[in-house]
């Protein structure tokens, strides 16, 4: 599913009313129809209904659901902010229908607007601004977002919280932003309702349709999309019969000083559950006797150290690498993944957690990543590695930026992670819940995402399968489990199950 800009969404609206073709008046009268249904859906005419509107077709949105909601018998009190005396050819209109209506209280303000008394269980409709908003609030809608947002009730934004920007909100005043419980978007998510800054301010996100064209849809480019279950189970490549375990793959994993070596472990097995033939772990002497025992499956690579990793390996017998997994940061650490690096342009590299940090520690050592290398650094080590910045959009836009600058790929890992592709588009991942913010579920995302490089899959197809895999693998545990009680080892139990849904989507 693409993510389109305010000017696309605009584009499609158009060319919707052009071809369906229908009256905009009609399109925002769907598209009302949609929030009114959710709305009902949710919440009871035992509730007050209070409609904040603005001058535009998000106003326009407000007071047509304003109606739809007084037909079925809610108590609806309408403010409409008309503040230059002018309002867009369908917020009038709409304001025309409301007049025929009784038990509406409509209230048009043009100066002073005197707050009305709300209870506990009222809910407030903010439809103020959406997509059209052109810069950030101000002066009277800035107060008039103040005060929703001191209210103690639940507040419902239409298409966008008031005063949020469809995409960068690094330079926006936070404090005049509506802090919706809920919003409801129109036809797809917008970009920064995928980014985790924003979430304070839109609640739960629902995507509803209203029928724009699917034809202009399909035609209209966008550098994002959010991938779909469609589309990564038709990568999955279907097994040779006759294969044996040289034909998928071997993996070389580099991971775990001592005390870390549960990092290992996890990256391990979680590679070795996605359909990898052979994997080599190189790790310090200390960790043999733990590693034999909880991973038998692996062949163990000794490093000259007892406790740390400081001696590069070959990369020659590998088809894919793994590089970073409770690696540690020690000086003789680095100096190993900086040889590691230079020593691994023959296979697919993945480089994660420690080996990011150190990365971060030696900037100029990402030169030396080879091409179609894949980063995979939660926000914290991107910070190290890139940007300093602490904002999601900002964080985002250098991702895109290095993975273009080195041609390398940047998973940004989170809700919605991010895959950032050397050609300048980016996939957001659907899959993964918040039981899986617990320590090694990153090590087990490396481990699978080396497997399917091993087995042929391209860097792209690799880390888009990986991501989902992963995210679904812990949607499936959380279903069972709850996600209070994930732990990472969860995330490769659940992987089996993750593969048989991808695999047999088709069927
Ligand atoms: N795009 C679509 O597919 C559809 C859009 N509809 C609605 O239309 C909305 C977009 O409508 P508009 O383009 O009229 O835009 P908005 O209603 O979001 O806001 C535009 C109005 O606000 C003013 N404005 C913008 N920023 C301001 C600021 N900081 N301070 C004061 N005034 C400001 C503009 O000058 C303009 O008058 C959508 O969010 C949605 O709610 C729906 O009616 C139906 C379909
Ligand atoms: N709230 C969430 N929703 C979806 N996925 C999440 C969430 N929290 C964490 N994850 C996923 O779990 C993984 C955590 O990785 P990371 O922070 O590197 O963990 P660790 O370093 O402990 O291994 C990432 O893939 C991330 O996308
Ligand atoms: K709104």
């Amino acid at each position: 599913m693409k993510v389109f800009s305010q000017r696309q969404i605009k584009e499609l609206e158009n060319y919707t009313i052009e071809n369906e073709p229908i009256a905009a008046i009609d399109l925002m009268e769907r598209a009302a129809k949609k929030v009114a249904a959710t709305i009902i859906k949710h919440y009871d005419n035992s509730r007050g209904i209070i409609v904040f509107a603005g001058p535009g077709n998000n106003g326009g949105d407000a007071l047509a659901t304003a109606r739809l909601l007084a037909l079925e018998n809610y108590k609806v009190e309408v403010y409409l902010f008309n503040p230059n005396d002018h309002l867009s050819a369908d917020c009038e209109a709409n304001k025309q229908r409301l007049d025929t209506l009784a038990n509406i209280s409509f209230n048009e303000v043009t100066s002073k607007f005197q707050p009305p008394q709300l209870n506990n269980d009222d809910i407030i409709i903010d439809g103020l601004f959406g997509i059209g908003l052109n810069k950030p609030l101000s002066g009277g809608f800035a107060a008039l977002v103040q005060f929703i947002n001191t209210a103690a009730v639940e507040v419902i934004a239409i298409d966008m919280p008031s005063g949020l920007f469809c995409n960068d909100n690094s330079d926006n005043d936070k404090r005049n932003i509506i802090r919706a419980t809920r919003t409801i978007t129109f036809h797809s998510p917008k970009l920064s309702q995928l980014l985790v800054d924003n979430q304070e301010y839109i609640g739960k996100l629902e995507v509803v349709d209203i029928g724009l064209s699917e034809e202009k849809s399909k035609e209209l480019y966008s550098d994002f999309e959010i991938v779909e279950a469609e589309q990564v189970a038709a990568m999955i490549k279907s097994r040779n019969a006759f294969g044996h375990k040289g034909s998928f793959g071997h993996a070389l994993l580099i991971a775990g000083h001592y005390g870390m070596a549960g990092a290992a472990v996890l990256a391990a097995k979680a590679s070795l559950r996605s359909g990898l033939g052979k994997l080599t772990l190189h790790t310090p002497i200390k960790n043999n006797d733990i590693l034999q025992t909880a991973i038998p499956e692996a062949i163990l690579s000794h490093d000259f150290s007892e406790t740390i990793f400081t001696t590069a390996v070959s990369s020659e017998a590998y088809n894919a690498i793994c590089l970073g997994p409770g690696l540690g940061k020690e000086p003789d650490t680095a100096l190993a993944v900086l040889e590691q690096l230079q020593m691994s342009k023959k296979a697919p590299l993945v480089v994660d957690a420690d080996a990011l940090n150190i990365l971060g520690e030696h900037k100029s050592w990402l030169q030396e990543l080879p091409p179609a290398t894949i980063l995979t650094p939660h926000p914290a080590e991107f910070r190290r590695i890139q940007s300093g910045s602490t904002d999601a959009f900002t964080h985002l836009v250098d991702a895109q930026t290095l993975a273009q600058r080195l041609n390398i790929i940047v998973i940004l890992k989170g809700h919605y992670t991010a895959i950032c592709a050397p050609n300048g588009k980016t996939f957001f991942n659907p899959t993964g819940n918040s039981g899986m913010a617990t320590a090694g579920s990153g090590d087990v995302l490396s481990g699978i995402i080396t497997s399917l490089l091993a087995q042929q899959y391209s860097p792209l197809e690799a880390s888009l399968l990986g991501v989902y895999f992963h995210g679904l693998a812990g949607d499936l545990a959380q279903a069972d489990l709850e996600e209070e009680c994930l732990i990472a080892s969860d995330i490769i139990k659940y992987l089996p199950l993750a593969f048989k849904q991808l695999k047999y989507f088709h069927k």
